[in-house]
């Protein structure tokens, strides 16, 4: 059978015949008429194929049955439940997000996902969602930025310091930090990691080893950035050493620089390649990790990550020795990354996309945005989720969006309200681009608990 249906498959499916596709397609916005019927098709062709797997789905099986005309059938509906997945959140994550787990689940290779209530629209993988595969890693379900994270420095400085020295901390985020697209440092910043295997073993980690060295340190663009701001420890915490009380905290946000872009490029092209699926899903080709290329992907991937927190590693002790202070407790992780975890006693790739690993007891920043609280939390290994959280509070307005919907003048009276300096950052990154963190945190109580919160006060960002 080619990749459409023909009239008389539909016919065979139970569908009548003046009760045409195109009926049930009437109701659907028609801005989205075509994704939707291939959608329709796709799985229509699944039911035709094997009916007796629809058993049980809430929509298939009755159409499988001949129960329900195609015209009941609602593009939400569209699930395929014979891999187990759980959205935390629901009425807050937008339609698109949700149909692309939907289509991601029905990879041959995926075992279980998850979508993070702060889950939006990305390409191939929604950006909060976490998937877990057999044997097979999915470029774009890593992410283009592989190793994209957060890190956050506690220090024993009380807040009053922050206050009464406002310029000088200005003045360390102004001088000492980098940001641009294309921005790299005018000397090189050396690193053990340039000593690794990969730069000598794979070609195009070789090629790219020069720009890597210049980049080691700096933040790029977009909503990356370098932050001071307080922290306010809630419960007693031994174990990263904090007492009840307030400090002062440097948050960063950034990833593998042109690194990881350039090995994300080069392994989605080459998964597409041996994929060959549909054009609506060419994002989700993935590479057989009993491959070459799976394995290269593999390695190059965890050096990306472990080069991405050697960035991070190197603004902050920057920073520390600007200030003169110690690290009490650092807090630090991927969320843009895969990693072999045992799911249901089999081990598999999980991808997180936009998500926070949350096993039991690893401790996670989840930010909220320049002017809402960040959360310190300590996960509760909730399996469902595939052990994850969010990642922050998420986008709810498109960088397009934002640019129609605010203006510079928006964006001080926030800032202003919430007594916070930037320096840097576009309309396209407004604090009010996110989704309420709150709620956010409020739907993800199964996954994560929370310790402490980190409070913005001066935030630097490109432009
Ligand atoms: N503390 C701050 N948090 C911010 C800022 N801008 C965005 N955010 C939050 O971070 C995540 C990161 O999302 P990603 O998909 O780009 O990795 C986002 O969802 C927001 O909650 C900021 O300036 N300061
Ligand atoms: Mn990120
Ligand atoms: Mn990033």
């Amino acid at each position: 059978m080619g990749n459409k249906l023909k009239g008389k498959d539909l016919i065979k499916l139970g569908f009548p015949k003046n009760n045409s596709i195109n009926i049930a397609l009437g109701q659907i916005n028609r801005y989205r008429k075509r994704e939707a019927k291939e959608r329709i098709l796709e799985e229509a062709k699944e039911v035709l194929l094997a009916p007796e797997k629809f058993q049980g789905n809430a929509i298939w099986g009755k159409v499988a049955e001949g129960l329900v005309k195609p015209v009941e059938v609602k593009m939400h509906q569209l699930k395929n439940t014979r891999v187990p997945f759980s959205i935390y959140g629901e009425n807050e994550i937008d339609e698109q997000a949700k149909y692309q787990l939907y289509d991601v689940l029905k990879l041959p290779i995926a075992v279980q996902g998850a979508l993070m209530p702060d889950a939006h629209y990305g390409y191939g993988l929604p950006i909060g969602g976490v998937l877990a595969t057999d044997n097979a890693v999915i470029p774009y379900g890593v992410g283009v930025d592989i190793g994209c994270r957060m890190c956050l420095t506690v220090y024993p400085i009380p807040v009053s310091f922050l206050k009464g020295k406002q310029h000088q901390f200005e003045n360390i985020l102004k001088d000492h930090t980098k940001f641009g697209m294309y921005e790299t440092h005018s000397k090189k910043h050396d690193n053990e990691i340039f000593y690794r295997d990969e730069f000598t073993e794979i070609p195009l980690i070789k090629r790219l080893k020069d720009k890597a060295y210049k980049q080691l340190g700096t933040s790029g663009s977009g909503n990356h950035f370098v932050e001071f701001g307080t922290v306010a420890i809630t419960e007693n915490n031994n174990e990263f050493g904090l007492q009840t009380g307030e400090y002062i905290g440097v948050l960063s946000h950034s990833g593998s620089r042109g690194l990881g872009a350039n090995i994300a490029k080069h392994y989605t092209y080459l998964a597409t390649k041996q994929c060959h699926l549909p054009k609506n899903v060419q994002h989700l080709a993935w590479l057989d990790l009993n491959t070459h290329d799976g394995q290269e992907y593999w390695q190059a991937m965890n050096l990306a990550g472990d080069y991405a927190k050697a960035c991070h590693d190197d603004i902050h002790s920057r920073i520390a020795k600007l200030i003169g202070s110690k690290p009490v407790a650092k807090i630090e992780n991927h969320h843009n990354f895969a990693w072999k975890e045992n799911v249901n006693g089999k081990e598999c790739i999980v991808h997180r996309k936009g998500a926070t690993p949350a096993k039991k007891k690893e401790l996670g920043i989840i930010p909220g945005s320049m002017t809402a609280p960040g959360f310190i939390v300590r996960g509760l290994g909730n399996s469902a989720s595939l052990q994850s959280a969010s990642h922050g509070a998420g986008r709810k307005h498109s960088r397009r969006k934002c640019k129609e919907k605010f203006t510079k003048s928006d964006i001080k009276h926030q800032l202003k309200m919430n007594d916070v300096t930037l320096i840097g950052g576009g309309i396209d990154e407004a604090p009010m681009a996110y989704k309420d963190i709150k709620k956010v945190m409020a739907n993800q109580q199964e996954l994560v608990e929370v310790l402490g919160t980190f409070t913005p006060k001066i935030v630097r960002m490109d432009k």
